[in-house]
């Protein structure tokens, strides 16, 4: 087993990392994505609740309940993966859950840490416009500000390897797919797509891509 798990600040490149992952076959868990899960098992629309779920969630559980419901997706993903039994774990955000895992895989677990400045990420996530704090300035200060406070700074710090993504999208993508072990020639073995697409194409329109890689978790 060969667990990688991204941490970086909002527009870093997670989702893109991830992007790539899936293009080469390999698994990605999202960790949002059990929040997600979490707000529709209580009825409430995942759009809506999603940013105070991951809080309720720790209150109730305790401080690495998403990192221990994210455990069981890794194990099933690894048993379905194809290369090596290695799965990419999208999004981690504390140190709590970064023990949680180092505990789990022990050195099979590696944490990326995906770096951008403000500006840049302010750019990029204007661009993509995901939703409306994508593209407002203050807002991404804020989210930078409530993801620092729960510990996302201290997880960036501890990371066993730095991707700085401040270069080209197809720059990024060949430093994700060697930290992954990817040849490119393998790159779009999966299905092709990300050999169809052009360096600067927006991956995540891609109808494929993990669910709405961590925004807020
Ligand atoms: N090197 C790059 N050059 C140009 N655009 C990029 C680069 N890296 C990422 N992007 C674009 O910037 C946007 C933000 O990247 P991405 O969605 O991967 O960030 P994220 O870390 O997943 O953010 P969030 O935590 O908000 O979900 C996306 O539209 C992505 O395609």
């Amino acid at each position: 087993m060969n667990v990688i798990g991204t941490v970086g600040l909002p527009g870093s490149g997670k989702g893109e990392a991830a992007n790539v992952a899936e293009a080469a076959g390999i698994p990605v868990v999202v960790m949002g994505d059990v929040i997600r899960a979490e707000c529709r098992r209580r009825g409430l629309d995942p759009a809506e609740h999603h940013g105070r779920m991951a809080g309720t969630l720790r209150e109730e559980e305790g401080d690495d309940a998403i990192a221990a419901r994210t455990l069981p997706r890794i194990r099933e993903a690894a048993a379905e993966s194809d290369r090596d039994e290695t799965v990419l774990v999208d999004g981690l955000r504390s140190t709590v859950e970064l023990e949680r895992f180092r505990e789990a895989f022990g050195d099979d677990f590696t944490l990326v840490a995906i770096r951008a400045p403000f500006e840049l990420r302010a750019e990029r996530l204007g661009e993509r416009g995901r939703d409306d704090s994508d593209s407002d300035l203050s807002a991404l200060r804020e989210r930078d500000e409530r993801e620092i406070d729960l510990g996302l700074g201290e997880t960036l710090e501890r990371a066993d390897v730095e991707i700085d993504n401040t270069d080209s999208l197809a720059a990024f993508r060949e430093r994700v797919r060697e930290e992954l072990g990817v040849d490119d020639a393998e790159s779009d073995r999966s299905d092709g797509k990300a050999g169809e697409k052009p360096d600067d194409a927006e991956a995540t329109d891609d109808p494929e891509a993990p669910e709405a890689g961590g925004d807020g978790a």
